[in-house]
């Protein structure tokens, strides 16, 4: 067994059945950071059980929450009394630079004890990833930091955070999730322009309000918010998670299978079932289920005016660039060509390597871009050994296994498990066949 796991997978079994989408694990990075901003009790439930989630539930706990976890999905977080200076401690510290959602603890304990502390966070090592929109923002809003270039690590001061106006350099998700939680307690109004607006963000401002917080604006690009003293406890439900969703419709369509995923939050989805069917992939609406029946084929459409079709992501409400990967994977087998574009993050196409010796007609063009050439089911995938570079790309080569023929091992798994709950013992559930060792 390695250390971060391996799937061991045969391919070429078609699932069918229902599947539930687990909690949304970047909507409950953003929530358990909130819980911070009160003394009072918060009740979070539908959360994903996976480890980005765990470690950040850790983290909490180790600055003196205390945390109830109620069951497997719910917890209950109380932020009285925190000990602040656990963020110098090596624990935190080792803690913390695993996981991407740890930036956004800064403006929670800024807020209510004028001092935080952060590594460079981790997260996917999918290109730079820059955390000038945090540290601009809360440096605005009367926040010092400094950083300690031999220990990597940020370290942040104020006497007081106090409301202005921010035109954000870029539109980020946990950027704009940071200043909002350092403007609901500062002192007068905060105006954020360039705003992110994401349903992710759009329900920690509604938890934030639920709270007491002043803010007006949610959902767009524009919010404005009040400076309140104290904020109460409250209780919040994650939305489905909108890229396991997406990741199962490619999977449904790459292996042939038919599939209902269940509660889609089908309003909450802005592009996503229609790019997938821009890929040809046939899905019936029912209810608040995406039901996909079996295809042995599937087309990609063109544009309107005949041209090749090009999927490309850009900041909510665009197509989110967590996709962008399983719609690759995807396209492998469809009918037709189609260029991916992955403008935001430079080094998450790299991947393809694996597909192409795994036998898919993929020319990948620069860090950005990738054409694929669909096989149209006439040759299958042939199983191989690899291993996961990040979330995303894991779970795209976890789809590809499955739809090959053969055998396939990928490790270093823990990037899957990262984001996607006990992902092989739901699929066996469906007819899958994945060995984990
Ligand atoms: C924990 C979490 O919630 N992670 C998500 C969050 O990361 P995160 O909040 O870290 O990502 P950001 O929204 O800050 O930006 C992502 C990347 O896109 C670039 N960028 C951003 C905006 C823009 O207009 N142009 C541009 O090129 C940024 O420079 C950065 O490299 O949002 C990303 C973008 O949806 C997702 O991939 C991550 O899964
Ligand atoms: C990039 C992702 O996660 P993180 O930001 O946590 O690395 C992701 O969820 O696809």
């Amino acid at each position: 067994m390695t250390n971060n796991g391996t799937f061991i997978v045969e391919g070429g079994h078609k699932l069918s059945g229902e599947i539930i989408p687990q909690g949304a694990k970047n909507e409950a990075l953003q929530i358990i950071s909130a819980t911070l901003l009160t003394a009072e009790p918060v009740l979070i439930e539908n959360l994903p059980d996976i480890l980005d989630i765990n470690k950040i539930i850790d983290l909490v706990d180790g600055l003196g929450a205390k945390v109830e976890r109620l069951s497997r999905e719910s917890v209950r977080i109380t932020a009285k009394d925190i000990d602040i200076d656990y963020v110098l401690s090596e624990d935190y510290v080792r803690d913390a630079q695993k996981i991407r959602g740890s930036v956004m603890l800064i403006a929670p304990l800024l807020g209510r004890y004028g001092r935080a502390s952060l590594p460079k966070p981790g997260g996917d090592k999918i290109g730079r990833r820059r955390l000038d929109t945090h540290l601009l923002g809360l440096q605005a809003m009367g926040a010092d930091f400094q950083y300690d270039p031999s220990r990597h690590i940020y370290t942040f001061n104020t006497d007081g955070l106090v409301g202005t106006y921010l035109h954000m350099e870029e539109i980020s998700v946990t950027g704009t999730a940071n200043v909002v939680m350092a403007a609901v307690l500062a002192k007068g109004e905060t105006t954020i322009y360039n705003a992110a607006c994401e349903p992710y963000l759009q329900q920690l401002c509604k938890m934030l309000v639920r709270m007491g917080a002043k803010i007006e604006g949610i959902g767009s690009n524009l919010l404005k918010i009040q400076g309140v003293e104290t904020l109460n406890g409250t209780e919040h439900r994650m939305l489905p998670d909108m890229i396991e969703i997406g990741s199962f419709i490619g999977m449904a369509a790459m292996t042939g299978s038919d599939l209902t995923i269940k509660d889609v939050r089908l309003d909450q989805l802005g592009l996503i079932p229609g790019t997938f069917q821009r890929l040809g992939i046939k899905m019936n609406f029912v209810n608040d289920d995406i039901h996909i029946p079996a295809q042995d084929h599937y087309e990609i459409g063109s544009f309107i005016e005949g041209g090749l079709m090009t999927l490309y992501d850009a900041p909510w409400p665009g197509f989110t660039p967590d996709l962008m990967s399983i719609a690759l994977v995807t396209a492998i087998q469809a009918r037709g060509s189609v260029l991916i574009h992955q403008k935001m993050f430079e080094s998450r196409l790299f991947f393809v390597d694996k597909l192409i010796d795994m036998g898919a007609q993929i020319i990948l063009c620069d860090p950005h871009r990738a054409t694929v050439i669909g096989l149209d089911k006439r040759a299958p995938l042939r199983g191989i050994s690899m291993s996961s570079p990040d979330i995303r790309a894991g779970v795209s080569l976890l789809i590809a296994a499955m739809s090959a023929e053969g055998t396939s091992r990928i490790d270093n798994i823990h990037q899957i498990d990262r984001g996607y709950q006990r992902i092989d013992e739901r699929l066996n559930a469906l007819g899958a066949s994945i060995i984990r060792e």
